[in-house]
């Protein structure tokens, strides 16, 4: 592994460019949603939040405000240690102590962090006073993800109730830890308001769910559902613990609840600390739809083991929108995800033209469309509306078409071979549908 000598300058990590103009400015409607669990009706409110937004804030936790504050300090005690000492701990391959470098890819952000494996005390072992608190802390973090889990099946209607929280609590399951430290960036005061920087890019998490605490500086952003995935900055409570839909869950639930991306921007001024609990499965343990929310419904994912899934995701970068500005050049535009063949669906013939030919001819004039895109109209309309003014002049096209589940959860459908007579134009990556 190539370590680098000296840490990466901020031209190096990306900036943001908002597509509103100052910023990510698109509030929660209505507030981040607010659940007790506690309450009679925590699974339906539960299941409704993550069906909206795939992220929720938990009050009335129960969680000992002591523990919290206890590895805050100690957080913040370990990350103004000096330089060397924190590398002693690092680099994060993947768990240790991690700066500005994140995962094996070549992502950057601007912060610092450790990062842990729950149940493997083989994994960097941080100084014993901030080992002691993170202990303390997971503990009842866990107890929190175990209770959230519980809520969705409960919502969901799914029994037994640990369906799904057994896989977490499950011994051998992989649950990581992270805590993060975004120090303050003063250079964005001289960037444009429409600007910031990366302090760690947007994703989906791949586990089942992430439980996050942070100080009160802000920074996290949401992508909402279904508003053309508008990032919604998450104003910091530290009484609230944050929920995040992670990519297993939503497999597990058939896409009835989604993953929810998000993201980090650096501020100015303050640090921010944040402290996550990723509750994965075990390495071995089967990924696929709940039987009992598929009911005769077509399964949208092939199932797969968490080693395998967790893999492929973390061969996947970090998404940004790269703003080449003041700061010096932007950094590059992160890669497609990789295709791995280990996460194709399914792979069969498809017809473009099969009932009501488009004329390729055609399609490819101005204004027309793309195999590619015909299909994709298609498949998500599954009616050929679009094609019924147009004459039978064309053979059909068959063509392969494969389904592959991406690391976010999202599946994407590739033309893989014209099998039959060729259509004009690119033959591109489909979005999902
Ligand atoms: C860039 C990356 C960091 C990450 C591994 C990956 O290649 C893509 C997924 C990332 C993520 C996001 C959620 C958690 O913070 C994390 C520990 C995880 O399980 O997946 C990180 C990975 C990491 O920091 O190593
Ligand atoms: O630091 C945060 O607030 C979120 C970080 C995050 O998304 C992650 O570590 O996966
Ligand atoms: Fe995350």
């Amino acid at each position: 592994m190539v370590v680098l000598a000296k840490p990466p300058a901020l031209d190096q990590i990306s900036l943001l460019r908002s597509p509103e103009p100052g910023g990510a400015s698109n509030n929660f409607p209505g507030g981040v949603p607010a659940v007790d669990l506690s309450t009679p009706d925590a699974g339906q409110a539960v299941v409704d939040a993550c069906e909206r937004f795939g992220f929720f804030k938990i009050v009335n936790h129960g969680v000992p405000m002591d523990a919290v504050d206890r590895l805050e300090a100690e957080a913040v005690r370990f990350f103004a240690s000096p330089q060397a000492d924190k590398d002693a701990h690092g680099p994060a391959n993947p768990f240790g102590y991690g700066n500005k470098c994140i995962g094996s890819n070549g992502d950057m952000g601007w912060l610092e962090y450790l990062l842990l494996a729950v149940n493997n005390p083989a994994s960097a072992a941080p100084p014993s006073s901030l080992r002691d608190a993170v202990n303390e802390y997971v503990g009842a973090v866990r107890g929190l993800a175990t209770r959230v889990l519980d809520a969705v099946a409960e919502g969901l209607g799914v029994a037994p109730r640990d369906a799904l929280s057994r896989m977490v609590t499950n011994a051998a399951s992989d649950q990581v830890f992270r805590v993060n430290h975004y120090p303050p960036c003063p250079v964005l005061q001289r960037l444009p308001d429409s600007c910031s920087v990366t302090g760690f890019g947007e994703h989906t998490d791949p586990q089942l769910v992430s439980v996050l605490h942070s100080n009160g500086t802000p920074g996290l952003q949401v992508a909402l559902h279904g508003s053309g995935g508008r990032w919604a900055p998450v104003p910091p409570d530290r009484d609230a613990f944050f929920v995040l839909v992670g990519d297993s869950l939503q497999v597990l639930t058939n896409g009835r609840l989604k993953s929810v991306r998000h993201r980090v921007v650096a501020n100015s001024l303050k640090p921010r600390v944040s402290m996550i609990y990723f509750a994965g499965p075990a390495p071995a343990e089967r990924v696929a739809p709940l039987p009992q929310l598929l009911m005769g419904r077509h399964s949208e994912y092939r199932a797969f083991t968490w080693g395998d899934y967790k893999k492929a995701a973390y061969r996947s970068r970090l998404g940004d929108d790269t703003c080449p500005t003041a700061a010096g050049p932007a950094a590059p535009t992160p890669q497609a995800p990789p295709w791995d063949p280990a996460l194709l669906l399914k792979s069969g013939p498809a017809y473009i033209n099969k009932q009501r030919p488009p004329c390729f001819g055609e399609a490819h004039k101005p204004g027309g469309r793309s195999a590619a895109a015909t299909y994709t109209r298609m498949h998500r309309r599954r009616k050929y509306t679009h094609l019924a003014a147009r004459k039978k002049r064309c053979a059909p096209l068959k063509i392969e078409v494969q389904r592959y589940l991406l690391p976010d959860g999202r599946v994407l459908h590739q033309i893989a071979q014209r099998i039959k007579q060729e259509p004009k134009g690119r033959i591109e990556a489909l979005p999902s549908v």
